[in-house]
């Protein structure tokens, strides 16, 4: 008997493959719109002051893709599952991805995005744009949602937790403020009664109670600089204002939004919100990120074969 073919899409940000990608990258992102030389400039010289010449974020997701497609095959031997890239602002694309499905001739497929917490303005978004190519071309498809209290990841989770608390000496140990972060959103998504930032504390509660935090709080990251107001407070806002009135003098970050070494992780937290808070005499350390733990390409296995199986019952 031949064995079934499941395809799966894999789906995220993305990010380029090269400093000279910088470029077209920002522009896809900015809807076609190329960015001014300053705004080049200032993404270009974060990138650069994070990798340095060599480029392994991408390289991240290859990883994170390939340990899927391998956890998804050793646990379900019955079906051969293959993995694909879609990503949003870079090639291949969500549509690319679906296209080389098709032309694979894969006929059944699942959908998941490597970012565990569902915003229309995120996951919704990659999953419309995978969707209608998806039904332009015939491929049956589903899709995983949201899987931000999967028990294994909230166990990946607590682990980095409990292992960044270490780097803390016995006299700080006794008051270490950890602050749950994810990237900003335009705050207009509240009217939109979007789950993402309730999701966000689902998963900073299930976290605080495995590990028995009692001294946690939620904080944004990496907002965008526009006109409009982003989601707040951020966390550059939050380590000033807990050091200055709560005399807070340990910080742990926990970027709970961020399945791998991204940016946001590299930049806007070890660079940026260090350089902070050693001005502010903060000691900041940050848990370890996802990348390929096994836990979280188990969490990854998990939710697209109960999602592939739920769908195969119904027809
Ligand atoms: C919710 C969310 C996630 C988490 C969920 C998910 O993963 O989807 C996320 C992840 C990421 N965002 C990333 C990079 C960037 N995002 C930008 C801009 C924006 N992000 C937004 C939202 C999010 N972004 C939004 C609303 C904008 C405004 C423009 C727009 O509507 O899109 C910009 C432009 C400059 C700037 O604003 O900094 C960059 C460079 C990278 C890759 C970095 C790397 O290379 O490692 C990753 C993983
Ligand atoms: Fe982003």
């Amino acid at each position: 008997m031949t064995k079934r073919r499941v395809g799966v899409l894999v789906m995220s940000y993305g990010t380029p493959e090269s400093l000279d990608q910088v470029e077209a990258y920002y522009t896809h992102i900015r809807r076609g719109h190329p960015p001014t030389p300053e705004q080049l400039h200032e993404l270009t010289a974060r990138y650069e002051a994070i990798v340095g010449g060599f480029f392994p974020l991408r390289e991240n997701t290859n990883k994170q893709v390939k340990g899927l497609e391998d956890t998804l095959r050793a646990e379900h031997p019955e079906v051969e599952f293959v993995c694909y890239q879609g990503l949003k602002h870079a090639q291949p694309y969500v549509e690319d991805g679906v296209e080389q499905m098709v032309k694979d001739g894969i006929t059944e497929a699942v959908g998941v995005v490597l970012a565990p917490h569902y915003s229309t303005m995120s996951v919704g978004g990659y999953v419309k744009r995978a969707k209608d190519k998806a039904e332009e071309l015939g491929l049956k498809m589903s899709f995983v949602l949201d899987y931000h209290l999967h028990a294994k990841l909230i166990d990946a989770l607590s682990t980095r937790v409990e292992k960044a608390l270490t780097k803390f000496n016995d006299a700080e140990r006794s008051d270490i403020r950890v602050i749950f972060t994810a990237h900003s959103l335009p705050e207009k998504i509240l009217e939109m009664k979007d789950p993402y930032p309730d999701q966000l504390l689902a998963t900073s509660k299930a976290i605080a109670e495995r590990v028995q935090l009692t001294n946690w709080q939620f904080g944004w990251q990496s907002a965008g600089q526009t006109a409009m107001p982003w989601l707040g407070p951020d966390i550059l806002d939050v380590l000033k204002q807990i050091q200055k009135e709560e005399g807070v003098k340990s910080v742990l970050l926990c970027p709970i939004g961020f399945v791998s070494d991204h940016l946001e992780v590299l930049y806007d937290i070890d660079i940026e919100a260090q350089a902070l808070a050693k001005e502010l005499g903060l000691h900041l350390e940050r848990t370890e990120s996802l990348n390929t733990d096994p836990l979280y390409m188990q969490t990854l296995s998990d939710v697209v074969y109960t999602k592939w199986q739920e769908e195969s019952k119904q027809s």
